[in-house]
């Protein structure tokens, strides 16, 4: 007999263990959960939703499918400069599969003690499978990065490299081919991508504006833009590119996987010129790469140039859902 709703709840969910945190007043059990902030912080919110065969293969192993869902929602709180705290998980599965949900649940335990954050509650259905994860975390009032502030002659910097996760995907869809010795470089970059926690909590003080880059760097980059009031300039030829993704595919490709491919969840920040070697010794400090790949000037939307100044065409800036 399989397991019933209040019982997989308690076994696979309840059961995890909780990094300790002094916001969580009551977790999970009763109707709501309750939580306590001090005065001196404001309370980020996040939701988002990973829909099997739209945001992950559904074949994927679950504790990957977990450790993936986490990690991109905690990546909202990295762009605001937030610290987590708190998550709740909605799940929908076609069935219960004890093994699936053995896995899942490791998966997310792994996760929740990598990011110091605590399952708070959720919700378990029947249906397709599908997570959503609302998470919830702390900054110091007023000094949360926002997409607004980004200011003429800005410069624009992106964490980490570009690309990797799209051109993942590609590699398990079967179009594209990855040597042996690079093919677990590119799951990792897919299914565990590492939210950048530590670098949105040292930019409340350097950066005019942030955002993580889940649609595609043109794509996010533009979001910035608008909200600011201003255009952008990515030199391409800046474009930070691991040296897996430029081992299997030709230049222009990884161009285009870095530039709209999505599923990096890397930073894409803006920043004055002034802070450029603040950045270099946070970078070498916390060992994550900041790359300054562009230009914040008057007008709207976002040019791609190279080295050179010729302009590029993008037939596609980022992922769109409809
Ligand atoms: N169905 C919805 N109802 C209310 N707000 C929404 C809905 N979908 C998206 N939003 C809001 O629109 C904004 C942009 O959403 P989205 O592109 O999903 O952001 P992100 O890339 O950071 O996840 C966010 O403020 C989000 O909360
Ligand atoms: C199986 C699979 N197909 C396609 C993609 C590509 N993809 C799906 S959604 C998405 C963009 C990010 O998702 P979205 O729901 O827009 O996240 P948000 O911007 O709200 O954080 C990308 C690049 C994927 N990740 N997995
Ligand atoms: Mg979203």
């Amino acid at each position: 007999m399989s397991l019933s709703e209040f019982s997989l709840i308690e076994r696979y969910f309840t059961a995890l263990e909780q990094p300790a945190s002094p916001y969580v007043d009551f977790a999970i059990g009763d109707d709501c959960c309750l939580l306590s902030i001090p005065d001196d912080m404001q309370l980020a919110q996040s939701i988002d939703t990973l829909n099997a065969n739209v945001h992950f293969p559904a074949e994927a192993n679950a504790d990957l499918i977990a450790q993936r869902a986490l990690a991109v929602s905690i990546s909202d709180l990295a762009a605001m400069g937030a610290s987590p705290v708190a998550f709740s998980l909605a799940i929908s599965m076609p069935q219960v599969s004890e093994p699936w949900l053995a896995d899942f649940s490791r998966g997310l335990q792994q996760a929740a003690q990598h990011y110091a954050i605590a399952l708070i509650g959720g919700d378990t259905t029947k249906g397709p499978l599908s997570l959503t994860v609302h998470v919830q975390g702390v900054v110091a009032k007023g000094k949360a990065l926002q997409r607004h502030g980004a200011a003429l002659g800005d410069c624009v910097f992106v964490t980490g490299s570009l690309g990797d996760a799209a051109a993942a995907l590609a590699f398990m869809q079967g179009q594209l081919s990855v040597a042996k010795s690079a093919q677990q470089f590119f799951k990792q970059r897919y299914y565990q991508p590492s939210a950048r926690i530590a670098v949105g909590q040292s930019l409340n003080d350097i950066a005019t504006a942030a955002i993580d880059v889940s649609d595609g760097l043109v794509a996010d980059l533009g979001h910035i833009a608008k909200r600011s009031g201003v255009a952008a300039v990515v030199n391409v030829d800046k474009l930070p590119l691991s040296a897996e993704l430029q081992a299997a595919s030709s230049p222009e490709q990884a161009r285009r996987y870095a530039l709209s491919g999505g599923d990096d969840y890397e930073l894409c920040f803006t920043a004055p010129a002034s802070m450029r070697e603040q950045l270099l010794e946070l970078s070498e400090l916390i060992d994550v790469a900041i790359t300054e790949v562009g230009t914040i000037v008057a007008g709207s939307g976002v040019r791609c140039v190279d080295g050179r100044g010729s302009e590029l065409q993008l037939s596609q800036t980022g992922y769109q859902h409809f």
